[in-house]
């Protein structure tokens, strides 16, 4: 069986880990490159994986997945990139880093994919978006799907269009958090316990999501049908338009696009 190594194991790195565990990969053929020797112990113990310095994993794994910060891209290729040789698989999961700066760092012919995933890949609901580097076939592609299949959806996509995937889909999960927080912070100011607020809010949404997925109705119609004739609801969503909600998640966005964007060029 072809071996895959994870190269940075923080908050994502480990969600890909434990998620190939659930999906059935045998330890055996897993390796993790991880800077931090306490986080290296946490991981051993938690999988029974064998961590590994980036340099071995290079040698021995098919398909490795960068999930270092962006930040950190530039050295953990310097490091790696001796030890890479053609026909191996380079899945990059961070933001903003190109394939170009990627291929431009490691040997020819050597294979990148990259990959925009999302922490709720923890539970197996990840949606992860592919696009392929310059020297990539279709096999590549399938094999970096695969991998991000094991927790969750994705979808293949043009790499120009990788920076607004980041902002929609892989920030996603922190603008839905912070709609959580604050609609549990609003029942609360209006005199709900907390634990009450937090179970009617987190059921609220997970109801919503599934009827989303489910019908496959628009957003606009479901809004519609909670959205009675001079009702409590209109009442709500007249003060979400005065204070430009839906202007703010916009700008928001479009923020995170372009950060995505001067990840790259190394800001
Ligand atoms: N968190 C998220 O929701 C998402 C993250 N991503 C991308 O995933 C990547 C990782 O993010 P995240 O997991 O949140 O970040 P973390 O900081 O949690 O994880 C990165 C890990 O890599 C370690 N590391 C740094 N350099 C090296 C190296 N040379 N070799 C091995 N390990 C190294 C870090 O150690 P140390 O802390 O000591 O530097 C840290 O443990 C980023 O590029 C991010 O853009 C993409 C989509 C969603
Ligand atoms: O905030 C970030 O930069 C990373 C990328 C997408 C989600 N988290």
């Amino acid at each position: 069986m072809a071996q895959t190594a994870i190269l940075g194991a923080g908050v994502m790195g480990e969600t890909l880990l434990s998620g190939l565990v659930r999906a059935g990969r045998r330890v055996d053929n897993l390796l993790v490159g991880e800077k931090r020797p306490e986080r290296a112990r946490e991981l051993e113990e938690r999988y029974g994986v064998a961590v590994v310095s980036n340099v071995e994993a290079a040698e021995r794994a098919d398909t490795l997945a960068l999930v270092v910060k962006p930040q950190d891209m530039g050295d953990l290729l310097a490091e790696i990139a001796p030890q890479l040789r053609a026909g191996q698989l380079v899945v990059s999961l961070a933001a903003g880093i190109t394939t170009a700066f990627i291929e431009a760092r490691i040997p020819d012919g050597v294979a990148v994919v990259r990959v925009m995933p999302n922490t709720p890949a923890l539970v197996d609901e990840g949606m992860a978006a592919i696009s392929p580097g310059s020297h990539c076939d279709d096999s590549h592609l399938a094999e970096a799907e695969a991998l991000m299949a094991s927790v969750g959806r994705v979808l293949r996509i043009p790499e120009r269009q990788q920076d607004a995937v980041t902002a929609i889909s892989g920030s996603g999960p922190a603008y839905i958090f912070f709609v959580v927080e604050s609609m549990i912070e609003a029942g609360v100011h209006l005199g709900l316990p907390r634990a009450t607020a937090t179970d009617l809010v987190v059921q609220t949404l997970v109801g919503s999501a599934k009827m989303l997925r489910e019908t496959g109705t628009h957003p606009v119609v479901l809004r519609e049908q909670v959205t009675s004739p001079a009702g409590t609801t209109a009442a709500a969503l007249r003060e979400l338009e005065i204070h430009k909600v839906r202007a703010a998640f916009l700008a928001a966005m479009e923020a995170a696009r372009d950060r995505s964007k001067a990840l790259a060029e190394g800001s």
